[in-house]
């Protein structure tokens, strides 16, 4: 591909062309009671939101006075607003009692019942390990699908032999969630002991978040643990309503750990920080986008939604996905980021497809020569090349969603390069966070996930929380320190 058009073309995509904002022409990246000591200083723009968006909510979430920090893979840092934590009760809090603990098990099966991705069985693990330790007496609820209804094939029961592996004991399974026989198997667990209820979906009382059924599933425990990060998005029963009725309500250290990841190294970043955004729509992360730009240095954009900016300048795109309507938005972007000095990145060059399909034939083309009839299904070389670049000068970086169609082989370049070069950069101690979604896939797909600062279990609450909206089944939970702010 001749050079002189890949600049030229960069020249036109780039918002900023000067390199990365540097730390020093911005608030600097420290700890948020260094950038604001004083108490007066609203705690919402400490954690880096602009006084205007909806974050305020999001303060009284996330943000107790009390600051949580620990050191994160890769040796940084990271600090977060905490919620009361299961770390925080003592041994006499959990010795003997029954700790109803809400976790997120909603995970693939095959048409065999065969788990096809535990990540979410072995996250769960450590709040029960240390329970266990604890002598309580554990009582687990989750959901598993959308059942309306009793519906075998959304049962739990899957669930037993992997999770009772990873706990090193037998976990024992209820047949519902609530009722007699639900009783009298938490009356007979031993300090220790495992009880996994049945599917709390089963019951349309779960996601109507109905009281009365709230009370119920409380009843049996003493005191309640939420570590399902990823349907702390939904006001259900067993992730909200139950709070009403037990107290303490406390987060599991895999919720504790999404929460410092994803609002507190993203708000009070190493810089220069890079969100990496893809994805197949511009309207599906605009949310995201618009949070992120309040916080980053630079933002790289891959995906389907790259055409919609590219069509907004003027570019022909020929059958690449577009979102018309998104037209202004997608200028209004660009112009949010020069205005705010971000790096904003377009891919330079495509590869575009004559089909949507894995045997397609495809070319590399620059992102200004898009003929009819093609369509762009991955980010090309000279942007895999640039997008590095970018990220070779950055200490945080968060990544959300494809760079193209990752599914098919043909198409999985770019979305694999920058797997690989989280992974390279997390070696050199470099923060990165993957936030959820098909990213998350890629990088297992690529087998780097073990290297990874921080990998979310969240789809749907990972891009709620980036996005700087509240999530209930946090906001139930009890402040480590009670704040009035
Ligand atoms: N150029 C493209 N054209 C069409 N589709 C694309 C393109 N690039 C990526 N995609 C598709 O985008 C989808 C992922 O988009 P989505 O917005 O759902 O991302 P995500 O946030 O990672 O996922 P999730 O919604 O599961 O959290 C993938 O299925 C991928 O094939
Ligand atoms: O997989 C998820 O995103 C969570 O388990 C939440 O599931 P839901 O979207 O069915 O509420």
């Amino acid at each position: 591909m001749a050079s002189a058009t890949t600049s030229t073309t960069l020249s036109l995509l780039k918002t900023t062309a000067s390199t990365p904002t540097s730390s020093a022409t911005r608030t600097p990246a420290t700890l948020i009671p260094t950038r604001h000591p004083h108490k007066s200083v609203s705690l919402r723009q400490s954690l880096g939101f602009s006084s205007a968006a909806s974050g305020d909510s999001l303060l009284s979430l996330h943000v107790s006075s009390k600051l949580r920090s620990f050191k994160g893979k890769g040796s940084r840092l990271v600090v977060s607003m905490a919620k009361k934590s299961v770390g925080d009760l003592s041994g006499a809090d959990l010795k003997g009692k029954k700790v109803f603990v809400r976790v997120d098990l909603n995970v693939p099966l095959d048409d065999n019942q065969n788990i096809t991705d535990d990540t979410r069985v072995r996250a769960a693990v450590p709040t029960i390990k240390h329970l266990i330790q604890n002598g309580a007496k554990v009582i687990l609820s989750s959901h598993l699908g959308r059942p309306k209804g009793v519906t075998p094939k959304f049962s739990l029961a899957p669930l037993v032999p992997r999770l009772s592996e990873l706990l090193g004991i037998q976990v024992v399974k209820a047949d519902d969630c609530i009722g007699p026989e639900v009783e009298k198997l938490v009356a007979s667990l031993p300090e220790g002991g495992v009880l996994l209820l049945e599917n709390v979906r089963f019951y349309k009382e779960e996601e109507k978040n109905e009281p009365e059924f709230a009370k119920k599933l409380a009843s049996i425990a003493d005191l309640y643990v939420n570590d399902a990060f990823g349907t702390a998005h939904r006001a259900h029963a067993s992730t909200e309503g139950v709070t009403k009725f037990l107290k303490p309500s406390v987060a599991g250290f895999l919720l504790q750990k999404e929460l410092d990841y994803l609002v507190g190294a993203v708000s009070s970043p190493k810089r220069p920080f890079a969100a990496i955004v893809g994805g197949s729509k511009v309207s599906s992360k605009i949310g995201v986008i618009e949070s992120l730009l309040e916080k980053c240095d630079i933002l790289l954009l891959g995906g389907g939604m790259i055409f919609t900016f590219y069509k907004a300048q003027g570019l022909s795109v020929g059958s690449s996905l577009v979102e018309d309507d998104k037209l202004d938005l997608a200028t209004s972007l660009l112009a949010k980021a020069k205005a705010k000095g971000v790096s904003l990145l377009l891919p330079t060059d495509v590869v575009v497809a004559d089909k949507f399909a894995p045997d397609a034939n495809s070319q590399i083309v620059p992102a200004s020569a898009i003929r009819d009839g093609w369509m762009g299904l991955d980010i090309g070389p000279d942007s895999i090349k640039t997008f590095n670049e970018a990220l070779d000068t950055t200490q945080t970086i968060i990544w959300n969603g494809p760079m193209g169609v990752f599914e098919f082989e043909k198409f999985a370049t770019g979305t694999e390069a920058i797997a690989k070069k989280l992974a390279e950069l997390s070696g050199k101690g470099v923060t990165t966070i993957i936030g959820g979604g098909d990213s998350v896939a890629a990088v297992e797909k690529v087998g780097v996930a073990s290297v990874m600062s921080h990998i979310s279990t969240g789809g749907g609450a990972s891009l709620e929380l980036l996005e700087g909206k509240e999530l209930p089944g946090v906001v139930a939970l009890d402040e480590a320190i009670p704040v009035a702010v």
